[in-house]
């Protein structure tokens, strides 16, 4: 019906994740139908249709089409990706829709906003410099260069970042008691519960079909082994959690003068003292759920990818690192890279338009979102010339056009410098890593403010090193970035 401008993705059963495996196998890329059609096809193909078990859907590849879906954001709801993902952040701005999401992210935004998160600069700093005093002191203790988990590296600071800004408080204060007595930081256990729900549903067959048939009704009904000891943990999970914001909001009821900027603090005042009847303590700890996930493993693996480009790049590593030398020689006198990083003022950020142009370049070739949420039309909805019916699935995806030789000459090639020429950033619908439209990104500046702190930090450090002995794969999993996370060597700078 719509002749060469839709590509069909069909495998029985396994859906697209049959030709993720197949990339994996063949290309070591589990998206690499996405790149090689957008160097064949150029921007002739505007979308293909995949199927999840039965159902067939839609993913629009072209530019214009995904902004059509997203400024009509409101015709579609996202879909149940896995029981965690309901259980933790059904009632989050991640998951609701309509007037709900209106609500919440207005209230959110405010927190958001670019002067706002100037408030959360010297936790990222200091979050980043404790991570690299550790690093450095390893180094220190072996003399010679050694093999550093770049994405894991960078996981633990977005993720203290996350907790602190949400809590206040560090991620160590909140532990998870386990079944078996045994106890696990809380910033831990939410990753692990995301991991175990896809990993049960992927590895038990009966137990996906139960939950494709069921949906959200599945654990209630004849509860598989797996599903009951998941849920277990989540009820757990969200106790602890409640436990947390229930005596904070104790504390805040006796003395209010004891108000601080994060979010749990600013979600109490709001109901303490602005007596706002809407928000819920179920909705505090979905958001805290969200925009922990949300922010932690994307932001990680963005700026883990371009410590792995930096690593093949010596050049530009070069280049970047004198680009944030310069910045704080003006700052101080002193030469040693923590006193150097110590010195970095919120301002200096805007005047790194390499490093920027670098992470821009990573989120451009390995997109940690690569594709937005799955979602279903809630009601019959012409993107483009595609009719799209009441209940069909709807996907985008960015890494065709974001790898289309006609926008990015060379667009396997690591060139941060083709965002400092303005040409590229004419249609700003081309790159769009942090989706677009009303329902974009709202950590996206966070999330640039983080990487840019952190490769500033280690740039000053450290010389960052290839590992010639390991091919990098690219996994689309929860995100889609680059293993095994052992590719770059860091030595400390002399
Ligand atoms: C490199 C880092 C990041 C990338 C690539 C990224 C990407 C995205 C994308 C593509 C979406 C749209 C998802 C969809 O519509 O299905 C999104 C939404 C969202 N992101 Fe991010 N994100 C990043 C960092 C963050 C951070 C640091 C936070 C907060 C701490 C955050 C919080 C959110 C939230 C709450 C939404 C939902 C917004 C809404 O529906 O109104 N993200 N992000």
């Amino acid at each position: 019906m719509y002749g060469d401008k839709i590509k069909i993705i069909y495998h029985f059963g396994v859906g697209l994740l049959g030709e993720y495996r197949k990339g994996l196998k063949n290309k070591n890329d589990s998206l690499s139908f996405l790149r090689e059609m957008a160097l064949t096809e150029k921007s002739k193909v505007k979308a293909y249709s995949f199927n999840i078990g039965l159902k067939l859907g839609y993913c629009f590849l072209d530019p214009e089409l995904i902004k059509q879906v997203h400024q009509n954001h409101d015709a579609f709801s996202k879909m149940d990706i896995s029981q965690a993902f309901v259980f933790l952040f059904s009632n989050s701005l991640l998951c609701v829709s309509g007037k709900e999401w209106q609500r919440q992210r207005h209230f959110l935004g405010k927190s958001f906003h670019f002067d706002e998160i100037k408030n959360y600069f010297p936790t990222i700093k200091e979050v980043s410099l404790v991570v690299s005093d550790e690093i450095t002191q390893d180094l220190k203790n072996s003399s010679q260069k050694k093999m550093i988990q770049v994405v894991k590296t960078c996981e633990k600071v977005t993720s203290e970042v996350a907790f602190r800004a949400f809590f206040g408080q560090t991620s160590k204060n909140i532990t998870i008691k386990r079944e078996d007595g045994s106890t696990v930081l809380a910033s831990s256990e939410i990753v692990q519960l995301l991991t175990d729900s896809f990993r049960i549903l992927q590895t038990n067959k009966l137990l996906l079909l139960k939950y494709v048939i069921l949906k959200r009704n599945s654990q209630n009904i004849f509860p598989m082994k797996e599903e009951k000891s998941l849920f277990a943990r989540l009820n757990v999970f969200k106790d602890t959690c409640k436990q947390v914001i229930m005596q904070r909001k104790e504390e805040l009821q006796k003395d209010p003068s004891l108000f601080k900027k994060n979010f749990l603090d600013l979600y109490l005042k709001e109901i303490l003292l602005n007596e706002n009847k809407e928000i819920t303590i179920d909705e505090i700890i979905d958001n805290f759920c969200a925009l922990f996930f949300a922010g932690t493993d994307t932001t990680g693996n963005m700026t883990g990818v371009s410590l792995y480009y930096l690593s093949q790049n010596p050049k530009i590593q070069e280049e970047a690192r004198d680009e944030v030398i310069n910045i704080l020689k003006s700052r101080t006198q002193s030469q040693d890279p923590k006193d150097l990083f110590n010195s970095l003022a919120f301002e200096d950020l805007s005047q790194m338009p390499l490093v920027h142009s670098i992470l821009k370049e990573s989120l451009r070739l390995i997109p940690p979102a690569a594709a937005v949420l799955g979602r279903y039309a809630n009601r019959d909805i012409e993107i483009g010339e595609f009719s799209v019916k009441k209940g069909d699935l709807v996907n985008t995806h960015f890494i065709y056009s974001q790898s289309n030789p006609d926008l990015y000459p060379n667009p396997e090639k690591f060139d941060p410098y083709r965002w400092m020429n303005q040409k590229e950033q004419k249609n700003a619908f081309n790159f769009t890593p942090f989706s677009l439209g009303p329902r974009n990104c709202i950590g996206q500046h966070l999330a640039i403010i983080e990487g840019k702190c952190m490769i500033a930090n280690y740039l000053l450090n450290y010389n960052i090193l290839p590992n010639p002995s390991q091919e990098p794969i690219k996994e689309a999993k929860t995100i889609y970035g680059l293993c095994p996370d052992n590719l770059v060597y860091f030595e400390l700078r002399k």
